[in-house]
This record gives structure tokens, C-alpha cells and sequence, in this order.
């Protein structure tokens, strides 16, 4: 039996919503067999971050060289990345196995507040990461932090889309759910605009719904999807996801990882 591979190279919420445990959960549940390369450690739960723990480089390094030169990888997720130096070493893991279905995923900073990618860090993240993306999946705090531009609509959107798209990655998904109305996606792929409507859920507990996303994309890519299609099925989970999403703790409760396999019986 041959089953698809996806790496996450991420941060770890201690809480079980975000960072690693959301991605290595929605690989699960799309069939995809999950791995993990720790860039920290947070102490985080449904009211915010309570402690960051970067680890050194050399154990970024080793895990990354660990699980691609034996287990190998089909698709690629980054996520909470946490300081310059790291952007760089994966950006050169990445040139070094020559990955190509990478789904960049800027986070730069918590619900709460709390910065999980140091300001300083921005500059490495587009002239490093970007340009080696298949898709870059920035929120609107992100793509305004990216552009330099105020984002208020859809029209808007695809203007930053746009601009992003010409630091290199080849598609370039920014995420509405932090406007209001409808919960609308752009895509953009140097040629087409297209919009994944949504409809809003009205909950708070929204914890992890990018990595969550991200992470969608990226076991559908390891399955071998096309780009547009692993997009369109990770947005159908996390609309799922949130719709069922779980009532734990007292801040931003997780969203509901299992939801769209109960749904679909797989
Ligand atoms: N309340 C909601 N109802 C439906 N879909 C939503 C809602 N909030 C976000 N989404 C969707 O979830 C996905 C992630 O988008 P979002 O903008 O929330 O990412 P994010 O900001 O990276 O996540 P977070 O806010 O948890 O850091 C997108 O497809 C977005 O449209
Ligand atoms: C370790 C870690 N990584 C990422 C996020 C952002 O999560 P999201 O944008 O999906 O809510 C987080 N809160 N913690």
C-alpha cells in the first residue's frame, strides 16, 4: 500500500488547536500520514499564548534531514516559523531536496496577540520563502503586514493578492475570515481570480482555522491534487470544521478536525 506524506515544519500548541497538532490532525483525517518538524514550543491554550520556546537550529535542521532522507515527502506545510535564521534554513532545506508542492502559510501573529514570527523576521519570510511556495495562504492581518495596504473588501483582496504573488509563489490564497460578511477567499495564479465563498459561522471558537486550512492544502497536494482543487476541498474543511466546531476552555475553542470526515464517511 502507497500512502501519501506531508511534513510539517511548524510551532507546537500545547493547547491541541493550532500549530502542529492541527495540521498533524487534519493529515489524519484526509488520509495523508503526518510528520513533524518542531521550530518551538509554545505554551498556549484557548486564552492565548503563555510562553515561547524557540529550539535551536541544529534540531530544526535534524528533524527536517530525519524524516526526508528516510521517509520521504510528498507535500511540504510551513507554518509558525519564529525568527529570520529559520526562514532561512528551511528555505535552503527546501532548495537542497528540491520540494516543490510547499504551502507557505505567513503566520506571523496569535489571535491574542502574541507575535509568533519576530518583526525582523518579515523581510526574510518574502525574499526567502515566498519565491519557493506553490501556494501562500496569508490572513489579512498578513497580507496587509506583506503588501503595505489597507485590506477593507474583496476588491482589495485580489489587489494584495496580486502584489504577493510577485515575491514568487506560483498561487497566492488570501483568507477573509477576520472582515465580516461572508467568509470569501481570492485566489489568485498569476492569471485567474477566483473567490471561495463561504458562509460565516458565528462562533469564537476559531482557534487554528488557518493552520488548519494550510494544512488541508497540503494533504491534498501529497495526494496529488491539482492546486485549485486541494484549495476547494480545504475550505470545505474548514467551513466543516468550524461548523462543528468543539466548546473546550474559556477563550477561542478549537474547531472540530473530525467534522468533514464524519461528514463525508471517510
Ligand atoms: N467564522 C467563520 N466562518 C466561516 N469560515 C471562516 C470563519 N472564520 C474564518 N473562516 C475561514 O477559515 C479559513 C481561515 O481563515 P482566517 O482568515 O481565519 O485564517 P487565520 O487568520 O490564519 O486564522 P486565525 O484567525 O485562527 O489565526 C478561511 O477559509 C476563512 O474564510
Ligand atoms: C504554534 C502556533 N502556530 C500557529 C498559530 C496560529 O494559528 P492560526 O492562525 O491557525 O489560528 C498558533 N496560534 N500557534
Amino acid at each position: 500500500m502507497t500512502i501519501a506524506r506531508a511534513l510539517t515544519i511548524a510551532g507546537s500548541d500545547s493547547g491541541g488547536g493550532a500549530g502542529i497538532q492541527a495540521d498533524l490532525k487534519t493529515f489524519t483525517v484526509l488520509n495523508v500520514y503526518g510528520m513533524s518538524a518542531l521550530t518551538a514550543i509554545t505554551a498556549q491554550n484557548t486564552l492565548g499564548v503563555h510562553g515561547i520556546y524557540n529550539l535551536p537550529m541544529e534540531a530544526v535542521e535534524k528533524q527536517i534531514d530525519a524524516v526526508i532522507t528516510d521517509i520521504g515527502v510528498d507535500a511540504v506545510k510551513t507554518g509558525m516559523l519564529s525568527q529570520a535564521s529559520i526562514i532561512e534554513l528551511v528555505s535552503a532545506k527546501v532548495k537542497q531536496y528540491r520540494l516543490s508542492n510547499l504551502v507557505v502559510d505567513p503566520v506571523m501573529v496569535a489571535k491574542g496577540g502574541a507575535r509568533l514570527l519576530e518583526q525582523s523576521a518579515q523581510d526574510a519570510l518574502i525574499t526567502h520563502l515566498l519565491p519557493l511556495a506553490a501556494v501562500v495562504t496569508p490572513n489579512i492581518p498578513e497580507a496587509e503586514v506583506l503588501t503595505g495596504m489597507t485590506i477593507r473588501n474583496v476588491k482589495e483582496m485580489r489587489e494584495a493578492a496580486n502584489r504577493i504573488r510577485e515575491f514568487g509563489p506560483q498561487t497566492v490564497v488570501v483568507k477573509g475570515g477576520h472582515l465580516s460578511g461572508e467568509a470569501v477567499d481570492v485566489i489568485y495564479d498569476g492569471s485567474t481570480f477566483r473567490e471561495l465563498q463561504g458562509a460565516r459561522v458565528d462562533t469564537r471558537n476559531t482557534h487554528g482555522t488557518g493552520c488548519t486550512f494550510s494544512a488541508a492544502i497540503t494533504a491534498e497536494l501529497a495526494k496529488g491534487a491539482k492546486v485549485t482543487d486541494a484549495i476547494a476541498v480545504a475550505k470545505q474543511f474548514i467551513t466543516c470544521a468550524i461548523e462543528d466546531s468543539l466548546e473546550l476552555g474559556g477563550g477561542h475553542g478549537p474547531t472540530n478536525h473530525w467534522a468533514y470526515g464524519k461528514r463525508r464517511q471517510i
